[in-house]
């Protein structure tokens, strides 16, 4: 009759028995003790058989999904990358499809190209694909990591909470109240650039940019690019973005770095920045909110997370500080490479023109964001501007929250995933002839950009503002703020290439403006235009 196998018999197993000898007699332990010692080796060998599994799993990590030549030992692909990203990428779409993975030092990142794959891997398993790089998170103010908008976790209770108040806040019903105000700044824009003389767009839309930004959330605004507050706030968005450069972070991606962080490290100076130049920039802006009449968004995430109490703000700074970076040069940059495309189209321009003219007549003003039917051609034109120059080239990068399958492949938690925007709106089987300006593919769709990226990917007509859980919520905020300058700009002024000092024209388009990738907007290379009143062209 077979022994039965109990703990204590265990140790009657003949092999067992010599084993228990020979460290008997090796260590000169008691029998007791060389049983503990034997049981504990054995956790252990039992344990490292559960890592060496676990390990073994991981190796077939992306097994069957293409990942293209060049790939060296520490650094992944970075020498493969060249200096052009986008370009690289299309290259390595064409050679292996709709999505490969390449790795940055040692991190992995999937890239997808096709609105249909983004939308399965950021949409359909959106459970798993919804959170941020955990290397995004460069700073929590020193606040026990309270998380903005930006870098939350979904499953995350405030951030639902967080997200839900910002939706509301720049969302229809309160954005048509602030209407008149908004609309004052788009005015001001055009009373400053409708003069006719060369001019770089951007500066000016930034400080337009910047008082949507702070009218909707503290009620303030800046007066002019010489108002100290307009100062501080470009210093504050310029200094956050260069101190967060990827390049700044290397040993994230390539650990090896880690040995000069004490040299050249900059966690040390993002914080230090953060709690002696933004939190009491930040204390300002926030009093002011508070003080001022009528509702803003501060209001709400005051009485949210903290019952309405003053004097403690350290649970705001974060989020506060993700609409400010997130919201300013975005559509700034948006507007000013549309303007860049319509400034050598005057038949583009006449066009649109011929729609604002017939609504004036009939109304005695130019239409409202919400009367936007009334100008289709417009809207179609700012769909086409956006899709053949996307304002950011990856989207935010998503991460997977845990280890999970797609297509019979693992894929790792932590894997970057990044949405290729620039591949998404040149797929010809969604933009025949994708290389052609062509405003009329957009012309019987003048609904919200936002609320379409809350469509089925097949009745989606552009990808600009993110896909899935974390679709961008300050989308209805910038498409008013496009839609209130360029019906201003376009009722009162033609946009026409610069002069040189000869009074040749120097047309600027995608072709001779470099594009200038950032952290995550896609900039233009300064280029001058000019904006001449309708009624004084020569
Ligand atoms: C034309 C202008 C804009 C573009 C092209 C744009 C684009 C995007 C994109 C692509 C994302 C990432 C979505 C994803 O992860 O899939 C995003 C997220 C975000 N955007 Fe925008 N955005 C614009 C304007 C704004 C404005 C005006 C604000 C705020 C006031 C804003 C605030 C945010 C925030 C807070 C997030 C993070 C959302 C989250 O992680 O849940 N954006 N935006």
């Amino acid at each position: 009759m077979s022994q039965q196998l109990t703990v204590s018999n265990i140790y009657n197993n003949k092999f067992i028995e010599r084993f228990l000898a020979l460290i008997r007699n090796t260590t000169g332990l008691t029998e007791n003790g060389t049983k503990t010692v034997a049981s504990a080796a054995a956790i252990g060998i039992i344990l490292l058989a559960w890592k060496q599994m676990k390990s073994s799993r991981k190796q077939a990590a992306f097994v069957g999904m293409p990942i293209p030549k060049g790939s060296r030992p520490l650094v992944g692909h970075l020498l493969a990358l060249g200096p052009n990203l986008p370009n690289t990428f299309h290259k390595w779409h064409q050679e292996l499809g709709p999505f490969f993975r390449f790795k940055l030092g040692t991190k992995d990142m999937i890239v997808l190209g096709t609105p249909e794959i983004t939308q399965e891997l950021l949409g359909t398993h959106g459970k798993y694909t919804s959170t941020r790089p955990s290397n995004l998170e460069s700073h929590d103010f020193g606040q026990n990591n309270t998380r903005g908008v930006v870098t939350g976790l979904p499953h995350d209770k405030a951030w639902s909470t967080l997200r839900r108040l910002v939706l509301n806040a720049l969302g229809t019903r309160s954005l048509k109240e602030k209407s008149d105000a908004l609309c004052k700044e788009a005015d001001e824009f055009v009373n400053q650039v409708a003069n006719g003389k060369n001019v770089n767009p951007l500066q000016p839309l930034l400080r337009v940019s910047l008082n949507f930004i702070l009218l909707t959330l503290f009620s303030t605004r800046t007066t002019s690019i010489h108002d100290p507050l307009y100062k501080n706030s470009i210093h504050i968005i310029s200094s956050f973005m260069q101190l967060t450069d990827t390049k700044k972070f290397a040993s994230v991606f390539i650990p090896i770095l880690k040995i000069f962080d004490p040299l050249f490290g900059n966690k040390k100076k993002v914080v230090e920045f953060l709690v002696y130049t933004c939190k009491p920039f930040y204390d300002d802006l926030i009093e002011k909110g508070l003080n001022a009449d009528g509702e803003n968004l501060i209001k709400s995430l005051n009485e949210e997370f903290n019952h309405g109490k003053r004097g403690y703000y350290n649970n705001l700074y974060h989020p506060i500080h993700d609409m400010v970076i997130a919201g300013t040069d975005t559509t700034a940059v948006t507007i000013t490479w549309g303007f860049l495309q319509i400034s050598t189209r005057p038949d583009i321009q006449k066009k649109i023109q011929q729609e604002i003219d017939a609504f004036v007549s009939k109304n005695g003003r130019v239409p409202y964001f919400w009367e936007r039917d009334e100008v289709p051609f417009m809207i179609a034109t700012q769909r086409e501007c956006f899709r053949l120059r996307p304002t950011t080239e990856f989207a935010v990068p998503h991460a997977a929250a845990e280890d999970f399958e797609w297509r019979g492949m693992l894929i790792p938690k932590d894997t970057w995933i990044m949405p290729n925007m620039i591949e998404a709106h040149i797929n010809p089987e969604k933009y025949p002839n994708p290389e052609e300006f062509k405003p009329e593919r957009f012309l019987d769709n003048t609904d919200t950009m936002g609320s379409s990226a809350n469509r089925k990917v097949e009745d989606r007509d552009q990808f600009n503002f993110g896909w899935g859980r974390r679709v961008c919520v300050g989308s209805y905020l910038a498409e008013t703020q496009m839609f209130n300058v360029w019906v201003r700009v376009l009722s009162r002024c033609d946009i026409v290439p610069s002069l040189d000092e000869k009074g040749n024209e120097v047309p600027a388009t995608l072709e001779t403006v470099e594009a200038i990738s950032g952290l995550t907007v896609v900039s233009p290379a300064p280029f001058e235009i000019r904006f001449v009143p309708r009624s004084k062209k020569q």
